[in-house]
């Protein structure tokens, strides 16, 4: 699936054009709610949301857990922007056509993307329910070229060989740890390394054993790609990965991992990560004198 799709820069400017004639909010912030933390999207004051289906060039979401929403509204005196529900490569979207919205967010005057994601601990000191403040990825697909930047350089959005080697910003980071102490959840916090993988299965055992061997804490199928094209075009960005299941790295493990109880972790610790993610975004700065929009 190594896809030669091209989105135009009209075909980002269309959808976000859009959008800007059919909502006031001119948002700062963009949030990607990852798998059964769609709830996020609901703490936005002054809502304006809109069916992935109704604007021009957004894709379709198709898994469970991802309503298809994009949703826009005030958060603790910020504007923001929330997709609830995100475009996975194994659902059979191109990886432009994945990370189609972060492009559009960049013209609309996004400056902050914060992601979040479901994923699997690959290490004894992540447990379920704990919540990973990500430090890296590991981007899989990308090493052997699955990259949603393959293809002409679009100029305007940013260079041809992007610099990936700080792209989790550390100041978001550290108030992310200050907020976690401040609310009493600092015990389920810490950071990580996150790596994507294409999917849709979850991991063999030797699959895991080799995740761990490579250094990864937690695995996923979503959030390298948003976060190369974010980067590419000079967003500042934050994630945080909810760990909804253990990988089991033993041919003795009897339990075995499923969307449904992946879910399940996120509508338990939803309360959390929204707590968690309206705090940090109450105190993040924006820099109100930048222009973004190229
Ligand atoms: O959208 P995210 O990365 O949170 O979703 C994860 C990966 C799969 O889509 C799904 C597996 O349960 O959760
Ligand atoms: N690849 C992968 N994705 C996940 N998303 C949530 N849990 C997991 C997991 O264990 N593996």
């Amino acid at each position: 699936m190594h896809s030669k799709e091209q989105i135009s820069h009209d075909e980002y400017q269309k959808a976000a054009d859009w959008l800007t004639s059919q909502t006031r909010h001119r948002p700062q912030v963009a949030i990607i709610c990852g798998s059964g933390l769609g709830m996020l999207a609901d703490t936005l004051k002054s809502q304006n949301s809109f069916a992935y289906s109704d604007i021009p060039g957004f894709p379709q979401s198709t898994v469970q857990g991802h309503a298809g929403r994009l949703v826009f509204g005030e958060l603790n005196g910020k504007t923001c922007v929330c997709m609830q529900g995100r475009f996975h490569m194994y659902e059979g979207h191109s990886l432009c056509k994945t990370t189609f919205p972060i492009r559009v967010f960049k013209l609309l005057g996004v400056e902050t993307l914060i992601v979040t994601n479901a994923a699997g601990s690959l290490v004894d000191g992540l447990h379920i329910g704990d919540i990973m403040i990500i430090k890296d990825h590991i981007n899989f697909p990308g090493l052997v070229g699955f990259n949603p930047l393959t293809g002409p350089n679009d100029d305007k959005f940013g260079p041809r060989f992007p610099a990936m080697s700080s792209c989790y910003d550390k100041g978001l980071r550290c108030l992310a740890m200050e907020v976690a102490k401040e609310l009493d959840v600092a015990g389920i916090m810490q950071e990580g390394v996150y790596a994507m993988v294409g999917g849709p299965n979850f991991e063999s055992i030797a699959e895991a054993r080799l995740l761990h061997c490579l250094g990864v804490d937690a695995v996923g199928m979503s959030t390298a790609p948003e976060v190369v094209v974010a980067t590419h075009c000079g967003m500042r960005v934050f994630g945080l990965s909810l760990i909804t299941n253990k990988v089991g790295k033993s041919y003795e493990d009897s339990d075995s991992v499923n969307h449904e109880g992946v879910l399940e972790v996120g509508r338990l610790r939803s309360d959390t990560v929204q707590k968690l993610v309206t705090e940090i975004i109450r105190r993040m700065e924006i820099n109100n004198n930048t222009n973004n929009a190229v």
